[in-house]
């Protein structure tokens, strides 16, 4: 992957600040005390992020100041150098799924477009194309729930939905955590896959994923930042010199096996 030096970070945060109120001790705890943290940009070449860390440190709180759900208590939040305005925001996928129960999978899937005033017509013309990336055709007239979805099923949609926009970011918050671990496994594949399709990969978006999984983060990730808590910082930042595009088979390759057996030892604090 060549670096570009003239670009911006695609995602900073600058002298970050957060508290929240403990309602059980009834006071004020700190989750970052003074955070900054730079995600190098690379010209026309997606990339694949992934934040990692032990419960608490404050993943799930970062994605939600990129995404546009939340301000810090204090500090700067920039996107490709600006900082992040009011009605900007990037596209996110939850742990627990979010699709509207009430609405159709192609309805799910077209939201997005809908929202922004695009026509009926178009929106689902284009909704349909990404119900195909994601492996989804046949089920677009269902309703967005169980047991008519399952899990899995229902994870496509909330990814669908979020790219059909063709934006240049995503951000997946444990997008496979409420999943058994043979779905999660296999939706790690599927999001590998998904990202090396020509229809996805050409809009080389960079996608930031939250995750507690060291294998999923080795099998996915190309920048991988690891933190800690207490206050919220990163660890570890690691390139894994693994070829960019993957597949089943790097599960077996040597180099695979090694970097996630060290980033369970960072994540232990066996390696500082
Ligand atoms: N709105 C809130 N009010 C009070 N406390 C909060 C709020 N949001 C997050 N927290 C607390 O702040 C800390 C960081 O939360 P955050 O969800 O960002 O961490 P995380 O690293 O994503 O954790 P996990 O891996 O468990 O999801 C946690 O202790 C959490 O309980």
């Amino acid at each position: 992957m060549s670096q570009s030096s003239d670009l911006p970070p695609i995602l900073e945060l600058r002298g970050i600040h957060q508290t929240y109120f403990d309602d059980k001790k009834q006071q004020d705890f700190v989750v970052f005390n003074d955070f900054s943290l730079a995600i190098e940009d690379y010209t026309n070449l997606g990339q694949f992020v992934v934040i990692m860390g032990k419960s608490g440190c404050g993943k799930s709180t970062l994605l939600r100041y990129w995404s546009g759900l939340q301000k810090p208590t204090a500090g700067e939040v920039l996107i490709s150098g600006k900082p992040i305005g009011d009605k900007q925001s990037i596209p996110m996928v939850f742990q627990q799924y979010s699709s509207l129960e009430w609405y159709t999978v192609l309805e799910n899937v077209a939201l997005p477009l809908t929202l922004k005033g695009v026509s009926k017509k178009e929106a689902h013309e284009k909704a349909m194309d990404m119900i195909k990336v994601v492996g989804l055709e046949g089920h677009e007239n269902k309703f967005a729930k169980t047991p008519q979805l399952s899990g899995g099923q229902l994870q496509r949609v909330a990814i669908a939905r979020s790219l059909v926009a063709n934006p240049s970011m995503i951000l997946l918050d444990e997008p496979f955590g409420a999943l058994d671990g043979f779905t999660r496994a296999k939706m790690q594949f599927f999001l590998l896959d998904l990202f090396q399709k020509s229809e996805v990969a050409d809009l080389n978006p960079t996608v930031v994923l939250v995750t507690h999984d060291p294998r999923e983060a080795v099998l996915l990730g190309n920048d991988i930042y690891i933190m800690d808590a207490n206050p919220g910082r990163v660890i570890k930042h690691l390139k894994p010199e693994l070829p960019n595009t993957r597949d089943r088979a790097i599960r077996k390759d040597s180099r695979f096996i090694e970097i996630v057996s060290y980033v369970e030892d960072v994540m232990e604090g066996n390696i500082k």
